[in-house]
């Protein structure tokens, strides 16, 4: 699928993908398009799955042994199953990148923080280095506050501007899609209007999946939203009609606060 029936580009999609944790199965029979240079945002009552289904998107589970994919998550514009064996995981979260609950920037300094991923891409060029670097700050709106200190620690910086980094850290490889773990549910409300504004911005750059807790923060942030129960997508549409005229009655109770 390289788009939808409506025509819209897809960046990545799962096809009857499930996921279980040993015995346990987490999500069942999934299948979810998520619409290139757009935000998706995954809600729905805690344990329902959002972010195992998030962290499928970059092999994340691989890590841990007895977790089990079925079924494929597909990245365009190759139709690459990322779930396949024979793709390396590493090559994946190239691709993907991820964003956690709590900002977690490595304890180096903030130019190091951006500079790791390409490092690893081999890049050695200082002048390279420093454009990319200057490039991803400035894409996760951060450059004008550490422009004058980036070699000092990282972890001198706020929650927000942590955060901030480490979604600079995730842009300098130039990922295609950026998978958001409830990116703000550790900050203040000012970080969090700067993270959400910054997550509008992106749209225009990158495919972004995001789960939040937070409706208002789904109805002001993303186009498309799915809103799963139990492990299964119950509903998925354009995130105004999902919010103002839901199809299910779930959907409904959910989003009008009477479950959940
Ligand atoms: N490592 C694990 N081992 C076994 N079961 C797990 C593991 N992680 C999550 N689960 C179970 O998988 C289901 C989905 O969990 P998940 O964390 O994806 O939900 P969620 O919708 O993101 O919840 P929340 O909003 O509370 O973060 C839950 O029943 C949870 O208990």
């Amino acid at each position: 699928m390289s788009t939808t029936e409506q025509n819209l580009p897809v960046k990545a999609f799962t096809r009857d993908f499930n996921f279980y944790y040993g015995s346990f199965h987490a999500l069942k029979s999934i299948n979810l398009p998520v619409i290139e240079k757009h935000v998706t945002a995954l809600i729905g009552p805690s344990g329902c799955g959002k972010s195992t289904l998030l962290r499928s998107f970059n092999r994340m589970h691989d890590l841990y042994p007895g977790n089990r994919y079925q079924g494929e998550i597909v990245l365009n514009p190759d139709n690459t199953n990322i779930l396949d064996t024979r793709v390396d995981p590493i090559e994946v979260r190239m691709r993907v990148g991820m964003v956690f609950q709590k900002p977690n920037p490595f304890p180096k300094s903030i130019y190091e923080n951006v500079a790791y991923g390409l490092r690893v891409r081999g890049e050695k060029s200082r002048s390279m280095l420093d454009d990319k670097i200057e490039d991803a700050l400035r894409g996760a709106s951060l450059w004008n506050e550490v422009k004058d200190r980036l070699n000092q620690p990282a972890t001198a910086l706020s929650g927000g501007q942590q955060q901030r980094l480490c979604i600079a850290r995730c842009l300098a490889t130039d990922p295609e899609l950026l998978l958001f773990d409830e990116p703000t549910s550790a900050l203040d409300p000012i970080a969090t209007a700067n993270i959400e504004e910054l997550v509008t911005q992106l749209r225009d750059r990158v495919t972004i999946l995001i789960v939040t807790h937070n409706m208002q923060q789904a109805a002001r942030v993303s186009h498309y939203t799915a809103y799963m129960y139990l492990g299964e997508v119950v509903e998925y549409g354009i995130t105004d009609e999902v919010f103002l005229r839901p199809k299910k009655k779930e959907t409904e109770d959910y989003i009008t606060g009477r479950f959940g």
